[in-house]
């Protein structure tokens, strides 16, 4: 079947077929240490959830770009695929040449899975939407800075966008990707743009720590991985604390955990209104971090904060934008263009100017901060020992519970 097919589009079709793999894998070393998880690996190395799928398709509805014939072939034909299966329609008449385009990239499918088609669907329309939200007013793809694989960074105009960049697993902030937003904000502290801009790709801004980080376990055991973890939050929040520069939060999705707590050391947060906001933590058997058991009282005053830090309450966006955690509420259907509009005309402004004003308000407490920081980080060292803290882990990763 793929023979219809000119020999471009051949290479796109075999580059979508080809088998999912998840972008980390755990080894099987690393899984021993939690037995539940060796048979929760097999069961979900191959799954695209039904949720992801859908919002895919909304996600291509609200596609302000035309993204071409040829791609609108590829994704009609997985999404047939997913939905329906192989193709075993007629194959249409010579002359109706868009029904048999169409039929022909279908067919060129041939038997693959529904559920690979539902995940090549849903990588293809993620990859789509990334780089129409880039186009939207903001870096091109030639300003895409190398070498991050967790992260999309990029530096134009002024402005230096940091984009969690996992979107199948909501933007889950693995180990690696801590060390590589803390090397991104440590170059965007020194190069020319005026303002940093933290965002997420896909429908989620970011749900927070990924779970699977406490199963790989080191020689030392889980006291070591306590400790490294511990020291791991210390500097990545710290990073956040000493940023020199404006610094503002593009909340495009919901916002879990450690994504939630940092918004108190954001300069600026601008929320889609399909955002929420939740700090899960005493379900986790946790305690909060990112110096939110400080800034969030600060913020919303200590019954509000202690709703969000204790009980885990999820705020609407609207609702954390009456708290103060958020600066303004957006309908997502105009969010990225009215955010990167304002934005842009910000980072207009004297750089220098926008930097000193930015540390007086900071410095006055940086020292408190830092020690907030040292002071939770050493409190979740302990809980990340608990078995109130193991035994939901283990939940979440055997799909027990969500959070
Ligand atoms: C070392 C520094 C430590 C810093 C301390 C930080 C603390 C925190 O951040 S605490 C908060 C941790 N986050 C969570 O507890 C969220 C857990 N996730 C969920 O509850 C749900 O996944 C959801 C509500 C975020 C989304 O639910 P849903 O829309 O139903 O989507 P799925 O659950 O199917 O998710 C798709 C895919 O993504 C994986 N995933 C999502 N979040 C995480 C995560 N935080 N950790 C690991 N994996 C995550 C999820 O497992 C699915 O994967 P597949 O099954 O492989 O498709």
């Amino acid at each position: 079947m793929a023979g219809h097919l000119p020999r471009g589009a051949m290479l796109v079709v075999a580059r979508l077929t080809r088998s999912w793999r998840p972008r980390y894998a755990r080894s099987p070393m690393q899984i021993s240490n939690f037995p539940v998880l060796q048979m929760h690996k097999s069961q979900t190395a191959m799954r695209a959830s039904q949720k992801d799928f859908e919002s895919a398709v909304n996600q291509m509805k609200l596609l302000t770009k035309d993204p071409g014939n040829e791609m609108k072939l590829k994704l009609y034909a997985l999404y047939k695929q997913a939905t329906e299966g192989p193709c075993n329609m007629p194959k249409p008449g010579m002359l109706d040449l868009i029904s048999k385009a169409k039929w022909d990239a279908w067919s060129a499918l041939g038997s693959l899975p529904k559920e690979t088609a539902k995940q090549n669907y849903v990588e293809l329309v993620s990859s789509l939407s990334s780089s129409a939200s880039s186009s939207q007013g903001k870096p091109d793809a030639d300003s895409k800075q190398p070498g991050y694989e967790t992260l999309v960074v990029t530096s134009e105009n002024g402005i230096t966008k940091i984009m969690l960049n996992r979107p199948t697993k909501k933007n889950a902030i693995t180990t690696q990707m801590y060390q590589e937003i803390m090397l991104a904000l440590e170059a965007a502290a020194k190069d020319d743009s005026a303002i940093t801009v933290l965002t997420g790709n896909g429908d989620y801004y970011c749900s927070g720590n990924d779970l699977n980080n406490f199963t790989d376990i080191p020689p030392g055991g889980v006291e070591e991985k306590a400790k490294n973890s511990a020291i791991l939050l210390r500097d990545f929040v710290g990073c956040f604390i000493d940023f020199p520069k404006p610094l503002i939060a593009v909340v495009n999705g919901p916002a879990v955990g450690i994504s939630v707590t940092l918004l108190g050391l954001f300069d600026i947060v601008y929320a889609s209104d399909r955002a929420t906001f939740h700090t899960p933590f005493s379900h986790l058997g946790q305690s909060p971090e990112g110096c939110s058991s400080y800034m969030f009282p600060k913020i919303m005053g200590s019954a509000k904060a202690a709703e969000m830090l204790i009980f885990g309450k999820k705020l609407t966006a609207r609702e954390a934008c009456a708290q103060g955690l958020v600066t303004e509420v957006f309908p997502d259907s105009t969010f990225q263009k009215e955010v990167w509009t304002r934005l842009k005309a910000y980072s207009k402004l004297p750089p220098n100017a926008m930097r000193i004003s930015k540390q007086l308000i900071r410095n006055v407490e940086k020292e408190k901060l830092h020690a907030i920081n040292s002071e939770e980080s050493s409190v979740l060292q302990g809980r990340w020992l608990s078995d109130e803290c193991t035994n939901a882990i283990m939940n979440f990763l055997s799909r027990k519970a969500k959070l």
